[in-house]
C-alpha cells in the first residue's frame, strides 16, 4: 500500500513538475504567485473580520448606536474587499488552469501521436490502455483543477489555521480542572479541543471514504466504455441497421450500463454513509465553539463579543482541519487520475522503448532509385511466421500485385512497409526525398469541407480549384466539384465506392512516388477499377507500384506477382506465369 502511494505521489510529482519548468514557467509562476498573494488576501481579511466580530457584539450588548453604526461601516468596507479579492482570485486561477491545461494536452497529444504510438499501443499494450480519448479531454482537466484547488486550499486553510490558533490560544486563558485533590490546569485549551475535534473527525472519514479512491476509478473506466460502445454504434450504424442488430446491441449497452449502475450504486451507498458523518460532524461543529467557550463565559472571564470570536475562531479552525474531510472526494478523483494518467505515460514509455530494444522491421532512406527489401521476416502478435526471409527490388515505373488466401498476410506486409508493423525483422530501404503513399480498402476521411478531405493529410503544394474539379471529374466523382466547401461527415454520406475513388483523386493530387494499394478498389465495379488504375500508370508512370487485390483484371497494370502461403512461404513471378 504504502508502494503504491508512493508511486502515486511519484507520478503526480512528474505530470505537475513539467508546465513548472517549460518554457512558459514565468507567466505560470507570476500567475500562482499572484493568486497565492489574493489568498493570503482572503485570510487576513477574514482575520480582520474575526476581530470585528468582538468589536460587534459588544456594541450590541452595551446598547451603543454610534459604535453599531461605525462597526457596520467597517463591516461593508471588509466585505467590499473581500468580495473583489475572492472574484480576481477565482478568475486568475481559471486561468492558470486553462494555461497548465492547454499545455499538459499538448504533451500528451504529442506523445500519443509520434512515431504512431496511438496505433502500437493497440497492438503491443498489454495492459490494454483503456479509453487514451478520455484520459486526455477529462483526465487531465481533472487533474490540472484539482491539482490547484487542492494545493491553493491546503495553502489557504494551513495559513489560517496558524492565523486562529493564535487567536484561539489568546483568548484561551486557562482552564482549570480539579481532579480529587489536585487542580489540572490547561492552557490553550480551546485550540487542544479544537484540535481532538477536528483530527478525530477527519482519521474517521479518511477510513469511512478510503474505497472511494478505486470506485471513482472504476466508474470512470465503465462511464468510458459506455460512451465507447455508443460511439461504436453512431459509426456503424448502417451496418448493424443491415444486420438488424439493435437488440443485440441493446443487449450490449445494457450490460455495459450495467456496470456502471452496479458502480454508481456502491458509491451512492458509501457516500450516503460519509455524508451522514460529515454532515453529522458539521452541524455538531456549529454549537461545539460555543460548548467550549461557555465555562470562561458564565465565569466571568470573556465578553459576549469575545465568546462570539471564539466561537467563529472555533469554526474556522475547524474547519480548516477539516480541509480532508470536505475534500475528501475531490483527493480521491484526484488520486484515480493520477493513476490513470501515470498509467497511460507509463505505458507509452513502454511502447516507445519497446520500439527500441525490440527489432523490428527497420525503415531506412537511402540516396537510390529503388525500394528495396531485403530478409524480411514479418510475425503475428502471436509469434506466427507470414513471411520469412523475403527481399525484393522494385525501380521506379515497376510495379508488383501481391496475392494469396485471405488471412496469409498480404495487409500484414504493408504495414511493414508502412513501418507500423513492428513485430518481425528485416530492413525496408526507400529512395531518400521519394514520397511513399498507402491507400487502404476504407480510407480515413476526415469531417471537414471536401477540399480538406481530398488534400488529407496536407498537400506538399498549392492546387488550383479547377484542378480539384479536374481530379473530381477523372475519378467519376463530378457530381461532387460544386461542394468543395461543404462540410460533411463524408465517411457516412458517400458510398465505399464513392470514397474509393475519393481516394485516388487524392493520390492523384498528392502524386506520389512510390503507391501501395491495399484492395483499394474492391467496392468498384470493373470499369471504374480499370480506368482508375489506368489514369494511374498514365499520370504517375515513374511511380512505384504495390497493390493488394484478388481480381485477375489487375494483371493488366502489374509486372510482377508475388503469392503468399501465410506460412512464411513466398514466390515471384512474372504476371501471367
Ligand atoms: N492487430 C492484430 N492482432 C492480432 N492478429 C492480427 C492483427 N492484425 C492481423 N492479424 C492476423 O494476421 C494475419 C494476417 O492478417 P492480414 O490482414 O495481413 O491478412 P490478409 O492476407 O490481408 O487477409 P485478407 O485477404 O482477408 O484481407 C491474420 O491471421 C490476422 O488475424
Amino acid at each position: 500500500m504504502r508502494i503504491e502511494k508512493l508511486a502515486t505521489l511519484k507520478n503526480a510529482w512528474k505530470l505537475a513538475k513539467g508546465y513548472w519548468v517549460s518554457e512558459e514557467r514565468w507567466r505560470a509562476r507570476g500567475l500562482l504567485a499572484a493568486i497565492v498573494a489574493l489568498n493570503l488576501g482572503i485570510v487576513y481579511i477574514n482575520v480582520l473580520i474575526n476581530a470585528w466580530r468582538n468589536t460587534f457584539y459588544n456594541v450590541l450588548n452595551e446598547r451603543n448606536k454610534d459604535g453599531f453604526i461605525s462597526a457596520l461601516g467597517d463591516f461593508s468596507l471588509l466585505a467590499g474587499i473581500f468580495i473583489v479579492i475572492a472574484g480576481y482570485q477565482l478568475y486568475l486561477r481559471m486561468m492558470l488552469t486553462i494555461r497548465w491545461r492547454k499545455w499538459l494536452t499538448k504533451q500528451y497529444l504529442g506523445d500519443w501521436l509520434s512515431n504512431q504510438t496511438f496505433y502500437r499501443m493497440k497492438l503491443v499494450d498489454r495492459e490494454n490502455t483503456d479509453n487514451p480519448d478520455q484520459r486526455i479531454s477529462e483526465d487531465i482537466n481533472l487533474f490540472v483543477s484539482h491539482a490547484l484547488t487542492l494545493s491553493l486550499g491546503l495553502l489557504r486553510e494551513g495559513v489560517t489555521l496558524v492565523s486562529f490558533i493564535v487567536i484561539l490560544w489568546h483568548m484561551s486563558g486557562t482552564l482549570e480542572i480539579p481532579l480529587g485533590q489536585t487542580v489540572f490546569v490547561v492552557s490553550g485549551y480551546l485550540v487542544w479541543a479544537a484540535i481532538a475535534y477536528a483530527g478525530l473527525g477527519t482519521w474517521l472519514t479518511v477510513k469511512l471514504g478510503k474505497p472511494l479512491v478505486s470506485l471513482n476509478f472504476i466508474q470512470q473506466r465503465y462511464e468510458a466504455d459506455f460512451r465507447f460502445s455508443l460511439m461504436r454504434l453512431r459509426e456503424n450504424s448502417e451496418s448493424v441497421a443491415l444486420y438488424k442488430g439493435q437488440q443485440e446491441e441493446e443487449k450490449n449497452f445494457i450490460a455495459r450500463f450495467q456496470q456502471v449502475f452496479g458502480n454508481y450504486w456502491k458509491l451512492m451507498n458509501l457516500n450516503k454513509r460519509l455524508t451522514w458523518f460529515t454532515a453529522g460532524y458539521g452541524q455538531l461543529s456549529i454549537i461545539f465553539g460555543i460548548l467550549v467557550a461557555a465555562p470562561r463565559y458564565f465565569a466571568n472571564k470573556i465578553s459576549l463579543g469575545e465568546m462570539f470570536q471564539i466561537a467563529d475562531a472555533y469554526g474556522t479552525v475547524q474547519s480548516s482541519l477539516s480541509f480532508f474531510i470536505d475534500s475528501f472526494t475531490q483527493l480521491a478523483e484526484w488520486k484515480a487520475v493520477i493513476d490513470r494518467l501515470g498509467q497511460f505515460s507509463t505505458n507509452m514509455e513502454k511502447v516507445q522503448t519497446l520500439r527500441n530494444e525490440v527489432a523490428e522491421p527497420e525503415i531506412r532512406r537511402q540516396a537510390q532509385l529503388e525500394l528495396a527489401v531485403e530478409e524480411l521476416d514479418v510475425l503475428r502478435p502471436d509469434g506466427h511466421r507470414l513471411l520469412a526471409d523475403f527481399s525484393l527490388r522494385l525501380l521506379p515505373g515497376e510495379s508488383l500485385l501481391v496475392s494469396g488466401p485471405s488471412g496469409c498476410g498480404k495487409s500484414t506486409l504493408l504495414r511493414a512497409l508502412a513501418g507500423i508493423w513492428p513485430f518481425g525483422r528485416g530492413t525496408i530501404t526507400f529512395p531518400a526525398d521519394k514520397q511513399a503513399f498507402f491507400l487502404p480498402q476504407k480510407s480515413y476521411i476526415p469531417i471537414a469541407t471536401l477540399r480538406q478531405a481530398i488534400g488529407y493529410p496536407g498537400l506538399t503544394r498549392p492546387v488550383e480549384d479547377d484542378q480539384l474539379r479536374l481530379v473530381l471529374e477523372e475519378c467519376r466523382l463530378s457530381f461532387l466539384a460544386g461542394r468543395l466547401d461543404d462540410m460533411e461527415d463524408w465517411a457516412q454520406v458517400l458510398s465505399l465506392g464513392e470514397q474509393q475513388r475519393l481516394a485516388f483523386a487524392r493520390v492523384l493530387l498528392q502524386q506520389p512516388d512510390i503507391l501501395i494499394l491495399d484492395e483499394a478498389t474492391t467496392a468498384l465495379d470493373e470499369p471504374t477499377e480499370q480506368q482508375l488504375y489506368r489514369l494511374l500508370k498514365e499520370r504517375l508512370p515513374q511511380a512505384i507500384l504495390i497493390s493488394v487485390g484478388h481480381r485477375s483484371t489487375l494483371f493488366q497494370y502489374h509486372q510482377t506477382k508475388l503469392e503468399l502461403d501465410g506460412r512464411g512461404g513466398w514466390t515471384i513471378l512474372p504476371v501471367g506465369a
